[in-house]
């Protein structure tokens, strides 16, 4: 797989019927980097998200993902140029297995059709052996190596939060965007996502962009840090610098005077 190229977000700008989720906001996620968007309640970050992975449509301003421009483009056709998303809440088959589910998650990259995989053609065959073989390497990777058989319903929710991982990495992406990886976790189970994420951009040479709450996690693992506020981009920089800068401080300060509990978040 070729090394990512950047994505460019350039003046994005979301409206819902006269509220405006995002206002103008622009950022890089450099080639190989982790990237984190945060925020207080309401910022902007869900919308950021959906609208890189097509599920909203930005009303103005581009996303450019190498020479690809992404606004216009269906949420099949950005997964097809190497952008995987998982989703806050879990959103995998509960009744199929772990290896079932991570097979679903090749399915863009299947070439033999349904009805050449039903008749078991030899081609087929091959094919879905080779998807086997690579679903079998990602689940080690990702350390779900002996739950392959077991029905995802049946596994603890820090290991689905796994899986779901693990299937967002069946797709062979270039660009990961992670919807809050930790949320709900316990201190282990964050300690040890922590460790994964960054072996997959240490390992894998793939760039992730994260919207996450827990501040001790993003300040630990991101290289870069996009701060939003009611849809505005207030800051950027390494995690040090946004961490001083008095726009972020007074951000969520406010943020914690109004909703205490959201960013009572464990630290990693
Ligand atoms: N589909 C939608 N229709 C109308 N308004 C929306 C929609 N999605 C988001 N919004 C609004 O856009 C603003 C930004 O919301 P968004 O969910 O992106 O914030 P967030 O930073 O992800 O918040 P949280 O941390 O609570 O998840 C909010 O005012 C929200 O109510």
């Amino acid at each position: 797989m070729s090394a990512p190229p950047p994505l460019e977000v350039r003046d994005v700008t979301v409206r819902f019927s006269g509220l405006v989720a995002l206002d103008s906001v622009g950022f890089t996620v450099e080639p190989g980097s982790i990237h984190a968007v945060i925020g207080p309640n309401g910022a902007g970050k869900s919308t950021c998200f959906n609208v890189l992975s097509g599920v909203y449509r930005a009303s103005s301003g581009s996303l450019r993902f190498g020479g690809a421009e992404l606004t216009k483009l269906p949420t099949h056709e950005i997964a097809a140029l190497g952008v995987a998303r998982t989703f806050q809440n879990i959103a995998l088959s509960p009744h199929l297995s772990v290896a079932d589910n991570l097979m679903l998650g090749r399915h863009r990259l299947t070439r033999t059709g349904f009805v050449s995989a039903g008749l078991r053609l030899p081609a087929a065959r091959r094919e879905r052996a080779l998807h086997s073989e690579r679903v079998a390497e990602i689940a080690a990777f990702v350390g779900l190596a002996g739950r392959l058989p077991v029905p995802v319903g049946l596994l603890p929710y820090g290991v689905q939060k796994r899986v779901e991982l693990a299937r967002a990495l069946c797709m062979e992406p270039r660009l990961l965007l992670l919807d809050e990886p930790v949320a709900g976790m316990n201190g282990g189970e964050r300690r040890e996502m922590a460790a994964l994420i960054s072996a997959i951009r240490e390992d894998l040479g793939i760039s992730l962009l994260l919207v996450e709450h827990d501040m001790g996690m993003v300040m630990r693992l991101a290289d870069a840090v996009t701060v939003l506020d009611f849809g505005r981009r207030i800051a950027g920089g390494t995690p040090a610098e946004v961490q001083r800068d008095p726009e972020v401080i007074r951000a969520y300060l406010g943020a914690a005077a109004e909703q205490p509990a959201a960013h009572d978040e464990e630290q990693v």
